[in-house]
């Protein structure tokens, strides 16, 4: 038989979209009627069973032979004993602390019925794991059913393998015609911050920042460790659990070690795309994790807990190097919530976590993007013309810049080929698409369609683009790059900060969007959210503040604030900034030619603005120029500058750095009215 098919039949001319199958022409030549087989090749398989098992081909010697000891011999004892020990390690994180007894751990899938042996660098079952072997002993009391049941444990599948899993177990699942995972996150299509709990104890009581305007809204050990046994309880209760043994930063020196125990394939996906993925030698080398998620984001929390507010709670506990995801399955507070733990954890060695993209130039120039959701770090550190180092979450050290992360997380509405072509190229096989709508036949996706969420998402490796560095590490920066989507249109499109500017606005954390989807809302929504990420810091802003001045005057760093949103009036009279546009002032601040600009300076804010600037029209550089109401205009600046001083009044009182002459500079560097 032709093996393309193309001589025995075609698909018809007229096949056009609008049918939905096209027709196939039966007619076949004469010559060609005649099926040649000029195969020499003998069957190899006797039976079906024997066929299908010639399909998957080991990838190395069998370095994890067997399920059970009694099954066959092994070769060499220390990768067996090396299994085993992982084996115990992923049974010891799901061990339940109330109980003698849990589940019996045993990895593979169960719908394998054992005949599959996993490929090196997996951990394999040496031989089943009890729980209370590993902790308690023989069990004296207290004994339950789930002590008579198996998890099996699918440990850091591949991404076709979760595809697979995806596709058969979880509904919802789609691939879609670029060959992305299509998925949907359930109920919450965003963040909870609300819903965040950091568990507040001897250790963390001083250290972190509590109380009004922190992201840490507390809990106690006691609470924790309730939620925690309901999310064990609840993985444990399944068939099977999904376990990603990764990394955290690309500095070697201080790597992290995370594992990520889930219910679902999408949640496993997402996160082998998000973390660095170890080498087969690396995971052999793994041992026990420095933090662990519990993902059981199908399972609510229980609202009559104390401390529970709602059906949803993600809890940290800092001692216990844990974290736990209850009632929520938007993937992204697994990336975060790992945010959340660098920034505690960076900082105690004195390195500057740092919620920003980042990319370098040819000659290695480097550039950090800080802005809230939605503002442009994705789009923006995303260049053709450079390297990309991370989209979203990066250490600043003594070494320079490392991305915390190995993937990039894209809002994807409106996501055009044109305007985006890496980001679009990289939505193909191993990309997980979140929320998306596509076509039901074609499974081409629709991005401008809305009707899930308007935070449609695509997590994919960053290697999916094509300049990404490897490893994702950079020289010290030379511009920090302020990202404000302003939905007021009234901060000029891009201004030169003094250092004391550059303080007062990572402070500050504005951007104002246009609130959701509700009907009736025109008026924009600011938003203050200091240092870009107050929803992850877990320290006083300050503290993030005063490390980046010292380390933007060490390195003599530029900032610069950049208003990726509204020009020509605020949101329902202007428009948002032409995306070319935003890029040529980013290539002109990465060249250096906006450094030596002419500039004026703005009333109120203080800024300085470029008076011109190649490939960007000059009257826009000064948002006054584009506002036909000039009373308006001047309304709308002093109304922003009024919500920065208010905003600002809570860090008035806060020693920045060493002395108080920097307070003082970052307080007179704000908006004067
Ligand atoms: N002038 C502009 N600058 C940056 N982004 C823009 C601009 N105009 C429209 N956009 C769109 O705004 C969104 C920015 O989102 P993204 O880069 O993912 O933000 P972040 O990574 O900061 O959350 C993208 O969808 C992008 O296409
Ligand atoms: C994933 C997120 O990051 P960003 O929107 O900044 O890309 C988020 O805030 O949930
Ligand atoms: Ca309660
Ligand atoms: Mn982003």
């Amino acid at each position: 038989m032709a093996a393309n098919g193309s001589s025995n039949f075609s698909f018809s001319r007229s096949y056009s979209t609008n049918s939905r199958l096209p027709l196939i022409q039966t007619h076949i030549p004469e010559t060609e009627a005649v099926c040649h087989d000029d195969s020499t090749h003998p069957i190899k398989a006797q039976t079906i069973d024997e066929l299908h098992s010639l399909q998957k081909k080991k990838t190395s010697t069998p370095s994890t032979p067997i399920r059970s000891p009694l099954g066959g011999s092994f070769s060499n004892l220390n990768d067996l004993e090396r299994h085993a020990q992982k084996l115990q390690s992923i049974s010891a994180s799901l061990a339940s602390l109330t109980r003698e007894t849990g589940p019996r751990v045993v990895s593979g899938d169960p719908a394998s019925k054992g005949t599959e042996s996993p490929n090196k660098g997996r951990a394999a079952a040496a031989a089943a794991v009890d729980q209370h072997q590993l902790h308690h002993g023989p069990p004296k009391f207290n004994v339950s059913d789930s002590a008579l049941k198996f998890t099996h444990v699918l440990y850091n599948l591949s991404p076709a393998e979760l595809y697979e899993q995806a596709i058969k177990y979880e509904k919802g699942s789609f691939v879609t015609s670029s060959g992305a995972l299509a998925t949907l996150s359930g109920a919450k299509t965003g963040r909870s911050p609300r819903d965040k709990r950091v568990v507040k104890d001897e250790t963390t009581e001083n250290h972190l920042w509590w109380g009004k305007g922190s992201p840490n809204i507390e809990m106690d050990e006691e609470t924790f460790l309730i939620n925690r046994e309901r999310a064990v309880d609840y993985l444990n209760s399944l068939e099977k659990v999904f376990v990603n043994d990764q990394f955290l930063n690309w500095d070697p020196e201080h790597r992290i070690k995370v594992r990520i125990v889930s219910a679902r394939a999408y949640h496993s996906l997402f996160m082998h795309n998000m973390c660095i993925r170890p080498t087969f030698e690396e995971l052999e080398e793994f041992g026990s994790p420095d933090f662990t998620i519990y993902n059981a984001g199908q399972f609510p929390c229980n609202r009559y807990t104390h401390y529970m507010t709602s059906s949803t709670s993600i809890d940290i506990n800092l001692s216990r190097k844990e974290m736990v995801i209850l009632g929520t399955q938007y993937a992204g507070e697994m990336k975060k919530g790992l945010f959340s733990l660098m920034h505690y954890l960076m900082p105690l060695r004195n390195i500057l976590s740092l919620h920003s993209g980042c990319n370098m130039g040819k000659e290695e120039d480097v550039a950090l993007f800080f802005g809230l959701s939605g503002t442009g770090k994705t789009t923006l550190s995303t260049d053709p013309n450079r390297y990309l180092i991370g989209d979203d979450e990066h250490c600043w050290s003594e070494n320079g810049v490392s991305n915390i992360e190995g993937g990039c997380y894209a809002k994807c509405i409106d996501l055009a080929k044109d305007k985006e072509p890496e980001i679009w190229n990289a939505i193909k096989f191993g990309t997980v698409v979140e929320n998306v709508v596509f076509d039901e036949y074609t499974r081409e996706v629709d991005y401008t369609d809305k009707s899930v969420t308007e935070n449609t998402r695509a997590a994919y490796p960053i290697e999916y683009i094509p300049n990404a560095k490897i490893p994702c590490v950079a020289p010290h920066p030379k511009n920090v790059i302020l990202l404000a989507c302003d939905a007021f249109g009234v901060l000029p499109p891009v201004s030169k900060l003094s250092l004391a500017q550059t303080m007062y606005h990572f402070i500050s954390g504005y951007t104002a969007l246009v609130a959701g989807t509700e009907e009736g809302i025109k008026e924009p929504q600011a938003t203050f959210s200091a240092c870009f990420g107050a929803a992850f810091i877990m320290m006083h802003p300050t503290k993030y503040a005063a490390m980046l001045a010292e380390k933007m005057k060490q390195h003599g760093a530029t900032g610069w604030l950049v208003n990726t949103g509204w020009s020509g009036g605020r949101y329902g009279i202007g428009n948002r900034i032409k995306l070319p546009y935003t890029r040529k002032i980013i290539d002109a601040i990465h060249s250096g030619a906006l450094l030596d600009a002419e500039y004026t300076k703005t009333d109120v804010f203080g800024l300085e603005m470029p008076t011109a600037l190649e490939g960007v029209p000059s009257e826009i550089l000064n948002p006054e120029n584009t506002w036909s109401d000039k009373e308006a205009y001047k309304e709308t600046l002093l109304k922003l500058a009024s919500l920065f001083k208010n905003n600002f009044e809570v860090f008035a009182t806060y020693k920045i750095g060493a002395d108080q002459s920097l307070t003082e500079e970052i307080l007179s560097a704000g908006p004067i009215f």
